[in-house]
């Protein structure tokens, strides 16, 4: 089993390079250097998801409302569903189908910060299954703990004001997960 999930990482790697190069060419940074690409994807780790079927899933939760600490997630998911997000627009939860074939990308909330919020990370929640089990593998693609983060010079440029400090990221995921079902409050750890 630490064979194939390393293997899995190692696939996802060229997935997430591209997303991130994509991704930053909003936050007007051409390029991915060696800094950016040790900040945006320096540490990763996967997760091995199960939900047991719950008779009764209206009296149960099959993970708590919350964003993740993450820059990206790269989820991988059975043909199960109960992923669901928040559309802040109109307030509500929104089902994330399983599409077969497919990963579900999330922005986690160091992108936001780094972003100084352009980039917005998304609270999402899992209902529990009345007839089947679920899981899902989650890849949370993260600064490396010892990163300092904060918005980035490339975002600033514009003159916009800070909306997030510079914080130790192994002090964020600290606070993280002392919090962690708190819906998207972890966020505001970094606020200004
Ligand atoms: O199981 C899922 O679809 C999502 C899992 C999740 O949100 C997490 O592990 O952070
Ligand atoms: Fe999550």
């Amino acid at each position: 089993m630490k064979h194939e999930a390393l293997e899995y990482l190692k696939t996802c790697d060229s997935v997430i390079k591209t997303l991130i190069k994509i991704l930053i060419t909003g936050l007007d940074i051409p390029n991915l250097n060696d800094t950016y690409e040790s900040l945006f994807m320096g540490s990763k780790r996967i997760n091995l998801n199960y939900y047991p079927v719950c008779p009764n899933p209206e009296l149960s939760i099959g993970a708590g409302g919350h964003s993740d600490a993450s820059t990206l997630t790269v989820l991988l998911q059975d043909q199960i569903g109960g992923l669901y997000v928040w559309k802040q627009d109109s307030d509500c939860w929104i089902h994330v189908p399983p599409v077969k074939g497919s990963l579900t990308i999330n922005i986690g909330d160091a992108f936001q910060i780094m972003s100084n919020g352009r980039y917005k990370s998304v609270e999402h929640i899992v209902v529990a299954n009345a007839h089947e089990n679920r899981i899902s593998v989650p890849v949370f693609v993260n600064p490396r703990p010892s990163d300092v983060i904060g918005p980035l010079p490339e975002v600033m440029d514009s003159g916009e004001k800070a909306l997030y400090k510079q914080v130790l990221y192994s002090d964020y995921v600290k606070h993280f997960l002392r919090k962690s079902t708190d819906g998207k409050g972890t966020v505001d750890f970094a606020m200004i």
